[in-house]
């Protein structure tokens, strides 16, 4: 099968850790048969440089004319004094609205061999299987006027907070019918004590339900939720959350796995083509040094495998590649414990490489 893949590595670590994914995908294909395509295109930081925009035409036709598309990462300090318009982040931002990618599915995973790289307790995180639904094409990051202004003869400014019933109905949608291949509980996070908008979510929600009688759905105020996913995380299955709250949330839930570096992420439309991208971000504290853990990167590529191509097999002999890697006790920094070997981002790759080769070679010779 012909598929092609849009491959945007975007700024600091994105181009490292994009690279791996590439190679791990190049192996599935020798070993499947399969044949991607692969064309690159400039985001953010790099597209300011190059293109004179953070989201160049020819970058959203590509996009456009892929089957799938993955992405790196964007920002960094060289690009945070531009003007709004020209700011990386404005690139992202622009192509998942273009794309229509309103959903964006962020699941958090727990491996048994990472417990001793998380911040919290063993018995706390052993099992963690959560799921969040993000929304992701409105909300403040989207809602307008979003400016400086003029409060009181002040200087001030202003950010807008704004849903439509259809942007809140299509993603709680698909929250549910996730939950429903899952362990049938939704806990929809929201700040209706205070904000109108949650309130007209938290309907939507009651709505939606009713077309769910097996799903159980359970209302959190987002405050709430940030200290259970803590507390006591295991309570959660899907989360659904709006915008700015999924954003925050899934970067906490990444210490339940050791680090921001293990999520990968998958942003979804009606009608594709999705992106995939790592939930961290450009990481310039360690860009260029070749220590960039690489997995969230590649555990996007298996969710494209998975989500756009339908290809299963491939996409779980990557995840227990990754797995098994661990097990192995390979660690790039951000997730390293006692007892165990600190690998470069290339070397992390070369180790994932080699499992999924291995764990073929065995299945042969069962
Ligand atoms: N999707 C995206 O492209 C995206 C997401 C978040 C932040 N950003 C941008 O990235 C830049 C830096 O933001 P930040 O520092 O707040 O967030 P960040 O996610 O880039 O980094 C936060 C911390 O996590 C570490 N980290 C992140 N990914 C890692 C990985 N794969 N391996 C090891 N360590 C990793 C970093 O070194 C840093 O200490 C900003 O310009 C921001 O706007 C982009
Ligand atoms: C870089 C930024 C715009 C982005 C977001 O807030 O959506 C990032 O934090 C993410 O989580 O993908
Ligand atoms: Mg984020």
């Amino acid at each position: 099968m012909k598929k092609k893949i849009a491959v945007l590595p975007g700024d600091g670590i994105g181009p490292e850790i994009v690279q791996g994914a590439i190679e791990v995908l190049r192996v599935i294909e020798e070993n499947f048969q399969h044949e991607f395509e692969y064309e690159f295109g400039n985001i953010g930081g790099n597209a300011v440089d190059i293109d004179g925009s953070p989201l160049p035409d020819k970058t959203i036709n590509l996009c456009k004319n892929s089957d799938a598309i993955l992405l790196g990462a964007v920002g960094g300090p060289k690009w945070e004094t531009l003007p709004v318009p020209l700011r990386p982040e404005q690139g992202l931002l622009k192509i998942r609205k273009e794309l229509n990618l309103f959903a964006n599915l962020r699941p958090t995973t727990y491996y048994e061999s990472l417990a001793g790289s998380s911040p919290l307790r063993q018995e706390i995180i052993e099992g963690v299987d959560l799921f969040v639904v993000r929304e992701l094409t409105g909300g403040i990051y989207f809602g307008k006027p979003s400016e400086r202004t003029t409060i009181n003869g002040q200087s001030g400014a202003v950010d807008t907070l704004v849903y439509s019933k259809e942007e809140i109905t299509r993603v709680l949608e698909k929250a549910f019918e996730i939950a429903q291949t899952r362990s049938k509980k939704i806990t929809s996070v929201d700040k209706a004590n205070v904000l109108e908008s949650s309130r007209l979510w938290r309907e939507c929600a009651n709505e939606i339900a009713k077309k769910y009688p097996d799903v159980s759905l359970e209302h959190m105020l987002v405050d709430n939720a940030a200290m259970q996913l803590i507390r006591n995380p295991k309570q959660f299955d899907v989360i659904v959350t709006e915008n700015m709250f999924g954003d925050i949330l899934s970067d906490e839930a990444s210490v339940l796995t050791g680090s921001l570096g293990m999520l990968p992420s998958a942003s979804i439309s009606e009608s594709g083509p999705y992106l995939y991208e790592p939930i961290h971000g450009s990481a310039p504290d360690i860009a260029g040094q070749n220590i960039a853990n690489p997995l969230a990167t590649i555990l996007s590529a298996a969710m494209l495998l998975r989500v756009s191509f339908q290809l299963e097999e491939e996409a779980a002999i990557i995840e227990k590649a990754v797995n098994a890697v661990l097990d192995n006790g390979f660690r790039t920094r951000d997730i390293i414990s006692p007892n165990t070997k600190i690998v470069s981002t290339t070397e992390m790759v070369e180790e994932v490489k080699k499992e999924i080769v291995a764990k073929l070679a065995n299945k042969l010779n069962a």
